[in-house]
């Protein structure tokens, strides 16, 4: 069976078919109706302590690009807000449009955003990543929605490996970068019970999404549409639209952190 993707063909529409959870109860991305979500004063403040001597690599997966991190040790970890416990930083990717006006996984009140940032980190109560993500307080994913303004020089560094890693399958080395610089200054969010955005889909994540987004300028948003789903020697097929729509809430409750 030819893999997923996001085209007409293997996209968010088809994947029910060899991923039948993708029509489960608690499926991500949503639509956030920040009217319909409770403040609850029980929420923590987001404790997030990245080293930037953990970041890794950065590779084109054929679906997004993903900055890799080591995670043998509790040094790049987020604690508090919704969760308990220690999750470690794993990876951070994004998800992107064809053009400004959508690109965005979550929506906020249907409002789309040309870019979303994931960083997925996984409970430590777990011996491994692979057994997190099939639990259901396995995973924690922080979600930053990107809007369009002036460059953004912490993301420049990003954008500028992409010559390395344009098709599918490349990737090249990425020192000493710190996620950090890509949050916004408030952390205020929104937490609900969901799961991955693409295949498996396992539901195993607490999804805590940024109320502020951070800036892209439209010339760097333009940058990420020159990267490739395709590998070398293939048809090229640039990379963008590669975001599943809002799924049903299912009776979820969404809290916010903030008033
Ligand atoms: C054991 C199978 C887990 C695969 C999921 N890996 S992941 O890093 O959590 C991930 C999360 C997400 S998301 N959008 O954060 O749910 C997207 C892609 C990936 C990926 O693997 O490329
Ligand atoms: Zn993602």
């Amino acid at each position: 069976s030819h893999a997923w993707g996001y085209a007409a063909d293997n996209g968010p529409d088809k994947w029910a078919d060899n991923f039948p959870i993708a029509n489960g109860p608690r499926q991500s991305p949503i639509d956030i109706l920040p009217g319909a979500s409770a403040y609850d004063a029980g929420l923590k403040p987001l404790q997030l302590k990245y080293d930037p001597s953990n970041c890794q690599e950065i590779l084109n997966n054929g679906h997004s690009f993903q900055v890799t991190f080591v995670d043998d040790t509790d040094s790049s970890t987020l604690k508090e807000g919704p969760i308990s416990g220690t999750y470690r930083l794993k990876q951070f990717h994004f998800h992107w449009g064809a053009s400004d006006d959508k690109g965005s996984e979550h929506t906020v009140a249907g409002t789309k955003y040309p870019a979303e940032l994931h960083l997925v980190h996984w409970n430590t109560k777990y011996a491994s990543f692979g057994e997190a993500a099939s639990k259901p307080d396995g995973l924690a994913v922080v979600g930053v929605f990107l809007q369009i303004g002036g460059a953004n020089a912490s993301l420049q560094k990003v954008l500028d490996t992409f010559s390395a890693i344009k098709a599918k399958g490349k990737q090249t080395t990425f020192a000493d970068f710190d996620p950090s610089t890509l949050l916004p200054a408030c952390l205020d969010y929104w937490t609900y019970d969901g799961s991955l955005t693409t295949p498996p889909l396992l539901e195993s994540v607490t999804w805590i999404v940024c109320k502020e987004p951070i800036s892209v300028s439209a010339e760097q948003m333009a940058k990420f549409r020159s990267l490739l789903f395709s590998a070398e020697g293939e048809a090229e097929c640039c990379m963008m639209d590669n975001y599943r729509p809002p799924q049903p809430l299912k009776g979820r409750s969404v809290r916010a952190s903030f008033k």
